[in-house]
């Protein structure tokens, strides 16, 4: 029988980008792959991230794993991570929490608009070792990659930086000059990234905006993409296209991104919002073996 029968879950969103937020903090889990991709399908539970909650630690709220809705265990998720915060905040009364994660620890703070949540996302790491990409590149503002069959010019010299995550963003001055869902699977898993990436398209639209369009890693199209959004930030001030404090448009909505110069910290502010709640049934869960 799955250790996940009978245990409380929120449906969520992140502007749009699908929550799963399961309680674990009782028992059960970890979350195998099956279990992930037969919640990631299921109709009342169906996510693009899973974020399971553990007892937390050394006085973190909880202890949190992240699932995309392909199985894959990742270690962030920025639209995930308001989500969960939210709850924690909703049953605590209290207007922070604190995260644990494989990563590290996640302070989150509620925003002064309702359902608005601030999470410090920690410093980007810029090597191509961390990113991590495949072979050595000195500067990864741009990378050369070199892509089968797409005929855009500019899709060529990505900016990458990991926020936690992987993440190639595109610069270009429309989002629909290439279909992201035909391109998005051969960027993901191109050589160059030994553990795939995410992969953005953004448009700079002034010194302190962006527009982006995301193909997740493990999860497809999305509406939302809370990391993407933080690599994209840094990415486009690292490159002089903008300041550090951005406004970062997605089909979903938007959010802002500050990137802290006193400790090099990003910080992600956006909505957080609850569609139902439940218990996990047995139709959902995969057919026992
Ligand atoms: N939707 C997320 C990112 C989730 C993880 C990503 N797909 C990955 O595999 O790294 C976000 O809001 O950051």
């Amino acid at each position: 029988m799955s250790t996940l029968l009978d245990r409380p879950f929120l449906k969520m969103n992140g502007l749009g980008n699908e929550i799963l937020v399961l309680d674990l903090r009782a028992g059960g889990g970890p979350v195998t792959a099956d279990e992930a991709m037969a919640l990631a399908r299921d109709r009342d539970t169906r996510f693009d991230q899973l974020m399971a909650l553990h007892p937390g630690r050394g006085g973190a709220d909880a202890f949190m794993r992240i699932y995309n809705a392909d199985g894959s265990e990742v270690s962030a998720c920025g639209n995930g991570t308001r989500c969960v915060a939210w709850a924690l905040m909703r049953e605590s009364g209290r207007r922070e929490a604190l995260l644990e994660t494989a990563a590290g620890p996640l302070v989150c703070s509620a925003g002064d608009a309702p359902d608005q949540i601030t999470v410090d996302m920690g410093a980007p790491r810029f090597g191509w070792a961390d990113i991590p990409l495949a072979e050595e590149f000195a500067d990864t503002r741009a990378i050369e990659l070199q892509v089968g069959p797409i005929d855009a010019p500019l899709i060529h010299s990505p900016s990458v930086a990991n926020v936690g995550n992987p993440h190639a963003i595109f610069w270009v001055d429309d989002l629909n000059v290439v279909d992201l869902r035909r391109v998005g699977p051969m960027l993901e898993n191109h050589p160059i990234f030994p553990e795939r990436a995410n992969i953005s398209l953004a448009k700079v639209t002034s010194k302190s905006a962006l527009t982006l369009k995301v193909w997740e890693r493990g999860a497809g199209l999305t509406l939302a993409c809370g990391t993407a959004a933080c690599a994209a930030a840094v990415s486009a001030a690292r490159t002089r296209r903008t300041g550090r404090d951005v406004v970062v448009t997605l089909p979903g909505g938007p959010l802002r991104i500050v990137w802290r110069e006193s400790d090099d910290h990003i910080l992600m502010t956006g909505p957080a919002t609850l569609e139902h709640e439940g218990v996990i049934r047995a139709d959902m869960l995969p057919v026992a073996a």
